[in-house]
């Protein structure tokens, strides 16, 4: 019989590999630690975290174990605890008051509104800790998108007014870096212009530069209460899943227009396009470990088909490996801790 494990090889491993066996370095725990290329620190972390009205208010999202809505007061706990870890910064999404949404998403321009109180709560009692915050309409608007709605269609240019005017109004309460993550044409550059007209020529800006219609958002949009809003899909502002090129151009034009960061989201999915983005712009990149990636990991985790604190740290290692310099997670209390401990 021709059974493969008889066949003699014609040639001899050491002379097939030329003796470069690398498996000489993988041979201990030492020596891989010693030729490990990427690693995960705090110092990568930005945590996203949910806000809801009220007072010592904690609300865990159902299909995020472990994610909580909290009212202001423990966010201000949660950013203690955070800095204490050593977690640069946060990120702040709010679950508006269904009764303080319409249809031009018009509660972002109260100065007093969830973001702005948090961002201001937080930073009056951890100011050492940086706040991100997003400038987009989907937790005020009626019908959860990204924009104003008029006529079936999602307005750019109202929209990016809009968004403009609401990250000055984030700066002024405090926001280090505002985020904003619409993907309507021309707002990194019209953010730019507005906050360096209101005086804020140190708020930085993080592009959602390449934000990918997807389906791994789904429990994001339970978090902030807009899954039972939104009607039809995203697709004509957040970039076809299907391309490349499209997010080199997306990115391109953010970077031009007064970028400081640029982010790639969803995340482990689009690895091709961190790493692509990184090599073509050397830029600080980021990306954001979505909420429907957060589910699928715990999820697996909770059904004992993986290790998910294993599963956890690998992902967020292949995102340092593909090229980013942070990594958005709802991991980032949990591994902040682990890598402490
Ligand atoms: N603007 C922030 C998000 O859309 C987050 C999405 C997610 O975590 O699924
Ligand atoms: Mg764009």
């Amino acid at each position: 019989m021709n059974s493969p494990a008889r066949l003699k090889p014609s040639r001899t491993v050491d002379e097939i590999t030329g003796s470069r066996r690398l498996r000489r370095m993988r041979k201990a725990d030492w020596s891989r630690r010693l030729v490990q290329e990427n690693h995960l620190t705090v110092n990568d972390l930005i945590w996203p975290i949910f806000l809801v009205d009220g007072e010592d208010r904690r609300e865990e999202v159902a299909a995020m174990p472990g994610v909580f809505r909290l009212s202001v007061d423990l966010a201000v706990k949660e950013a203690e605890r955070a800095a204490k870890l050593g977690i640069p910064a946060l990120a702040t999404f709010p679950n508006v008051d269904l009764a303080l949404r319409d249809r031009t998403g018009s509660e972002i321009l109260n100065p007093d509104n969830l973001i702005n109180r948090a961002t201001r709560a937080i930073k009056a009692a951890v100011p050492e800790i940086g706040i991100i915050t997003d400038a987009a309409l989907d937790p005020f608007t009626s019908h959860g998108h990204d924009g104003i709605l008029d006529g079936g269609i999602i307005v750019n240019d109202e929209t990016v007014d809009q968004v403009a005017a609401a990250a000055v109004l984030q700066a002024a309460a405090g926001s280090d870096i505002i985020a904003p993550s619409d993907m309507m044409d021309g707002r990194i550059g019209a953010i730019r212009d507005a906050l360096d007209a209101a005086g804020f020529q140190d708020v930085a800006i993080m592009s959602y530069a390449t934000k990918f219609s997807s389906a791994f958002y789904g429990p994001y949009r339970e978090a902030i209460g807009t899954q039972g809003l939104l009607k039809g899909d995203k697709k004509t502002y957040y970039i076809d899943h299907a391309n490349s090129d499209e997010a080199v151009r997306e990115t391109e034009q953010d970077l031009a227009e007064g970028a400081d960061m640029i982010m790639v989201k969803p995340g482990l999915p689009y690895l091709d396009i961190v790493r692509r983005l990184k090599d073509e712009f050397q830029m600080p990149t980021f990306a954001y470990q979505v909420s429907g990636e957060y589910a699928m990991i715990e999820a697996a985790s909770a059904n004992g088909w993986l290790d998910g604190e294993k599963a956890m740290l690998e992902s967020l290692l292949a995102f340092k490996r593909a090229g980013c310099d942070g990594i958005l997670t709802y991991f980032a209390p949990r591994v902040a801790e682990m890598l402490k401990g």
